[in-house]
């Protein structure tokens, strides 16, 4: 099999209609009984495959999704790189709805989730270096694409991630502010973590929803609606700067 780079759809982007002959895989996992289904397909001649984090059929919520069977089907592939798609709350009134930001950063509040492939069986435990969560090459390469296809992005930036589904109280807004959170979301750990134990290259492109909680004019601004243009042309420009960036790394 010639590259394969791998593209995780969040909430916004559960398929991706620009894969041609697209192949449907359900890949058996050691980490539960549900199989992984993926779709894998070209686009511009490159081999790529495509990840829904939340589930095709039935979706899981944040704290339910199996991170460990995700990754571990996409590194079945073997991908040159994996960049994950993931919709946020900007903690910064600066950062409007339709900003698309690629962090470089991650603060982890969520609880009890699997994160790790050490089992406590292995003779020899994967302490991984996380000073740098997301792949700094594959970042610079998506931030590089960016500025050539003249999209307007944050480059860099610090991803908290909360356990949700709940959305967070004002005072919770207000403690990651202080902590030096930009954007919150509730996906990218253990995503991020568990890529880096299998040592794939993993970045993420955030797009901006709505303001976190107590930041903007309403209580609960949450904007997913698929049927909202403006947001989906920003998803769309999201998909468009992840396919560039990997034809250019395929080069
Ligand atoms: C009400 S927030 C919805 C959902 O959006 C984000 O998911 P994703 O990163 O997959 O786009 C957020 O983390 C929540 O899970
Ligand atoms: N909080 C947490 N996750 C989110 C948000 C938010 O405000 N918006 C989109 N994902």
């Amino acid at each position: 099999m010639s590259n394969v780079y791998a593209l995780i759809g969040g909430s916004r982007l559960d398929h991706l209609s620009r894969l041609e002959g697209r192949m449907i895989d359900r890949i058996d996992t050691p980490y539960g009984k549900e199989p992984v289904e993926l779709t894998r397909g070209q686009i511009d001649g490159l081999e790529v495959v495509f990840l829904s984090r939340h589930g095709v059929k039935e979706k899981k919520p944040p704290h339910m999704i199996n991170y460990r069977a995700n990754i571990w089907a996409l590194s079945t592939f073997k991908p040159k790189a994996i960049i994950a798609l993931a919709s946020v709350g900007a903690v910064l009134v600066e950062d409007e709805i339709g900003t698309v930001a690629i962090p470089d950063q991650i603060i982890d509040y969520t609880w009890g989730r699997e994160t790790s492939y050490n089992t406590g069986k292995e003779s020899v435990i994967n302490f991984i270096d996380f000073t740098y969560p997301f792949d700094m090459d594959l970042r610079d390469e998506i931030v590089r694409m960016a500025d050539i296809m003249n999209l307007p992005i944050v480059d860099g930036g610090t991803y908290a991630v909360t356990q949700g589904p709940r959305l967070e109280t004002a005072a919770e807004i207000d403690r990651i502010d202080r902590d030096g959170g930009h954007y919150v979301g509730m996906t990218l750990m253990p995503e991020a973590c568990l890529a880096k134990e299998l040592n794939l290259p993993y970045a993420a492109i955030c797009q901006v929803v709505n303001p976190a909680a107590g930041r903007g004019a309403s209580a609960n601004s949450v904007e997913i609606a698929s049927n909202d243009e403006e947001l989906n042309k920003v998803t769309d420009q999201c998909v468009d700067l992840a396919i560039k960036t990997f034809v250019e790394l395929n080069r």
